[in-house]
């Protein structure tokens, strides 16, 4: 269980975020939805203790900056330097670094669990590819390989899907659903109010706070949505939906 309580972020004078108070049960995908400027990604990166936040994070009781090999993080593509000259191979083995340790040399299981990082997002071929010469959707099945090869039980991702075709983001959300089935936990921000959010089990609903937690059908109410929205969003009627 990830327990938030109290969360705030403060940039300069802007309140990104307040009185943020959570309980993420493991073994959901959650999307982590709501307008830009909302705090989507500031609430992860103030979770995974990359910025300055108040109020405590905790997983399964215990603070969760003291156990942050359980926690995979895929940062926003944009947050990327793609002309930094590593192959997709050395990419997915940074994943690996907290298993190897420092100045130590990769040793088989490291390159296994790369090796099945890459079959699993479809990437085995590009293996030996410089990052900066992929697509945009072959940039982030790589940076989730990355993830998989660390082998953690939560999972944040920022926007994965920026930059995807439709194919690409099936295969993610039929790769999170394998995850999630395996016992994983992931936590997904997307923007987009699109047909996607039926895949997402729980959704968090964010406008600089939390609007609503919980099963999907449950957040899409039109109080909660025009709560994060500032008005219903013309572009999006939830209809229920299935996997
Ligand atoms: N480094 C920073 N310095 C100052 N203000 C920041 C910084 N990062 C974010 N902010 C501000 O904090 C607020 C939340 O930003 P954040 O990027 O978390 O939103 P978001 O919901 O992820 O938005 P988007 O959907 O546009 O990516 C915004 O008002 C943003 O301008």
């Amino acid at each position: 269980m990830l327990t938030i309580a109290n969360l705030f972020v403060r940039y300069r004078q802007n309140l990104a975020l307040t009185q943020v108070d959570l309980a993420v049960a493991p073994r959901r995908i959650v999307g982590v939805i709501g307008p830009n400027g909302a705090g989507k990604s500031t609430l992860i990166k103030a979770v995974l203790d990359l910025i300055p936040a108040g109020g405590t994070v905790a997983l399964d009781g215990r603070p969760l900056r003291q156990q942050l090999h359980r926690v995979a993080y895929v940062p926003q593509r944009t947050a990327v330097d793609w002309d930094y000259p590593a192959t997709v191979a050395d990419v997915v083995m940074m994943g690996r670094c907290r298993h190897i340790g420092w100045l130590r040399r990769p040793g088989r299981p490291d390159r296994e669990a790369v090796k099945s990082a890459l079959e699993r997002v479809g990437m085995t071929e590009y293996a030996d590819c410089q990052i900066g010469e992929l697509s945009g959707g072959q940039q982030q099945r790589v940076f989730l390989a990355r993830a998989l090869a660390q082998q953690a039980d939560w999972l944040f991702l920022d926007e994965p899907f920026v930059g995807v075709d439709q194919t690409t983001e099936a295969v993610l959300f039929a790769i999170f659903r394998q995850l999630r089935d395996e016992g994983k936990t992931l936590l997904v921000v997307n923007h987009d109010l699109g047909e996607a959010v039926d895949h997402y089990d729980d959704i968090l609903l964010l406008r600089n706070r939390v609007v609503a937690f919980g099963p999907r059908e449950d957040v899409f109410t039109e109080a909660n949505l025009a709560a994060a929205y500032g008005g219903l969003p013309g572009r999006f009627v939830y209809s229920g939906g299935g996997r």
